[in-house]
């Protein structure tokens, strides 16, 4: 797994590095060459391309930038400098003061060999066009240190960059960060980032990349060490690999897969209710391995779950009796999909998390689910302090969308998306247990590592793909016989992911092929069992 750090600690592992007696500058200048190697073999198929254009603001990205446009034209490149604002130029005394710098140094080193550079706004658009025509584009204009919504002059800059390397079909090259994305937490503002098609990524491998609106921009991330830093702690790991499942014991039953309860399907007077919700969970719990499954839902579905899953068992989520003596012969119990949110419903919850909790269950707790405890964080503490205790000694799952961490925090949706990586470790310190923050790059915090989810796409995020998840998690956890590692909440959300990306790959015949926007729920649970397969062989 790739380690991913937060911008603290990389600027810690840059400081720990000059505090050995290292140069600052002499690793601006390694990063700009290493930079330089990694462009020319990018366009190494295309031996004519000898033409860049060089974006570069007026920090230490900006340094790496002057340095590349440098190195570039030593190599017999023809290349032009794009300087996002007059006011980072040197004036001539500046160009003799050798004291400040890395950045100005670079700029420095850059000029005194007359490099071709124009400042960007200062001459009209048409005047300026004429010198950018290129085949790669070189993004320096800003890294690690950009961490809030870009100034108009940024927004243009940026804007300037994408419009011209699209006009000449240029390779847009992001050194360390693609500009206007923030490195911390993967956002965005309005849309105004470079599109990159690579990102060199300097040091280490920020979070940032991984998560939230970076995805649309990051192209193919290419890692450039340049210090050792093995010694440094990461903040996350980047998932992208299931763990492979060992072939089932001959002489096993379905007993030894696990009973797993779904509790949910519910339907509040008058509405339509949500039987479905209960039977994609059920499904996925199938599809997963699950030995046992029985559905705690309305009656008026038991009709339906029996169709869909005929060595499914029904009860009726009213039957308060009957469920918690059910409760007791299961594994895990996944409560909350479709469940609603009455009065009734929330006094379901609170009696059958109890009664998991009387048992040793493992449990959880999704959709309608979240919904109660957040209302019971405020109304019965003494209950939500019981489950933080319980979830310490068992395995208690919490599977959110940013809408419900927002409001198990009793805060906006804003402030979780701003930050999710500090979003989820406060949902962990609050309730206890293990989480998933749904969302582009879900984001998984079990026994206390955080791990970015890099399989998956937008299609996940249409109606019960969370029912399905919840179902796989649950159809892992039940199953006795897998290691922890595969019966783990990161290996759910991985197999969850590659289901969504098997589904809408894009080289099989159209035919079977389904667009984002057409993956639905009920295609998944099909395609979860392949995966299944695909990981058992
Ligand atoms: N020797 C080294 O330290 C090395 C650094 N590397 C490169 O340096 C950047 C980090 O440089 P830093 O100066 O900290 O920040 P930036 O270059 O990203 O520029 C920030 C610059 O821009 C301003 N700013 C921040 N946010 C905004 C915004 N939203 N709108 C407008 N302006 C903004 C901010 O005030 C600063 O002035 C790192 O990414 C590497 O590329 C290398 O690692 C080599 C060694
Ligand atoms: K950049």
């Amino acid at each position: 797994m790739i380690a991913l750090y937060n911008t603290e600690q990389v600027y810690q592992i840059e400081k720990a590095w000059f505090a050995q007696g290292h140069d600052s500058f002499a690793l601006m200048q390694q990063a700009a060459w290493q930079c330089v190697q990694r462009i020319i073999h990018a366009v190494q198929q295309k031996p004519q391309t000898k033409r860049a254009c060089v974006w570069v603001g007026h920090g230490n990205n900006g340094g790496d930038g002057w340095l590349i446009s440098h190195y570039l034209q030593k190599l017999g490149w023809q290349v032009t400098t794009v300087v996002m604002s007059a006011d980072s130029l040197l004036d001539m005394d500046d160009m003799l003061d050798a004291s400040d710098s890395d950045a100005h140094k670079a700029q420095r080193i850059a000029r005194q060999h007359r490099d071709n550079f124009h400042v960007f706004q200062q001459e009209a658009r048409d005047a300026l066009a004429v010198h950018l025509a290129a085949d790669v584009y070189v993004d320096a204009l800003f890294g690690i240190g950009f961490d809030r919504a870009p100034t108009a002059q940024a927004a243009h800059t940026i804007g300037a960059f994408n419009h011209y390397a699209a006009q000449h079909q240029a390779l847009k090259v992001a050194i360390d960060v693609p500009s206007g994305v923030v490195a911390q937490t993967g956002q965005v503002f309005d849309g105004v980032a470079i599109r990159a098609d690579i990102t060199l990524c300097l040091v280490a491998r920020k979070q940032g990349l991984h998560t939230k609106d970076a995805l649309d921009y990051i192209g193919r991330v290419t890692d450039i060490p340049l210090v050792p830093h093995s010694d440094s702690v990461p903040n996350a790991w980047l998932l992208s690999q299931a763990y492979p499942f060992a072939a089932r014991q001959n002489n096993s039953h379905k007993g030894s897969y696990g009973h797993v309860l779904i509790v949910g399907g519910n339907r509040i007077d008058g509405s339509q209710g949500m039987g479905g919700a209960a039977i994609l969970a059920a499904s996925s719990a199938m599809a997963a391995g699950a030995g046992k499954i029985t559905v705690a839902c309305h009656d008026a579905f038991h009709g339906a779950v029996l169709t869909s899953l005929p060595d499914a068992m029904t009860l009726d989520v009213h039957d308060t009796q009957g469920v918690r003596g059910l409760i007791q012969s299961a594994q895990v119990v996944a409560i909350g999909m479709g469940l609603g949110r009455d009065a009734t419903a929330e006094h379901l919850f609170q009696a059958y998390v109890q009664t998991a909790m009387e048992h040793q269950v493992a449990l959880i707790i999704d959709a309608d689910g979240l919904y109660h405890l957040a209302t019971l964080d405020k109304k019965a503490p003494d209950f939500v302090q019981a489950l933080k205790a319980y979830a310490q000694r068992h395995s208690v799952r919490f599977t959110p969308h940013s809408g419900e961490a927002a409001r198990l925090l009793h805060t906006e949706v804003a402030s979780i998306e701003q930050n999710r990586f500090a979003a989820i470790r406060k949902c962990a310190q609050h309730y206890g247990g293990d989480w998933l923050l749904k969302g582009a790059g879900s984001l998984v915090l079990e026994e206390d590592v955080l791990y970015v989810c890099a399989v998956g796409n937008a299609g996940l995020a249409s109606a019960g793909m969370g029912d399905v998840l919840s179902g796989v998690n649950a159809g892992l956890m039940a199953q006795q016989d897998l290691d922890t590692d595969q019966r783990s909440l990161r290996q759910a959300v991985l197999l969850h992911g590659m289901a969504g990306d098997t589904l809408t790959q894009t080289d099989i015949p159209a035919t079977w092929r389904i667009g984002q926007r057409g993956l639905q729920a009920q295609d998944m649970p099909a395609v979860i069992r392949h995966e299944m397969t695909t990981l058992s062989e």
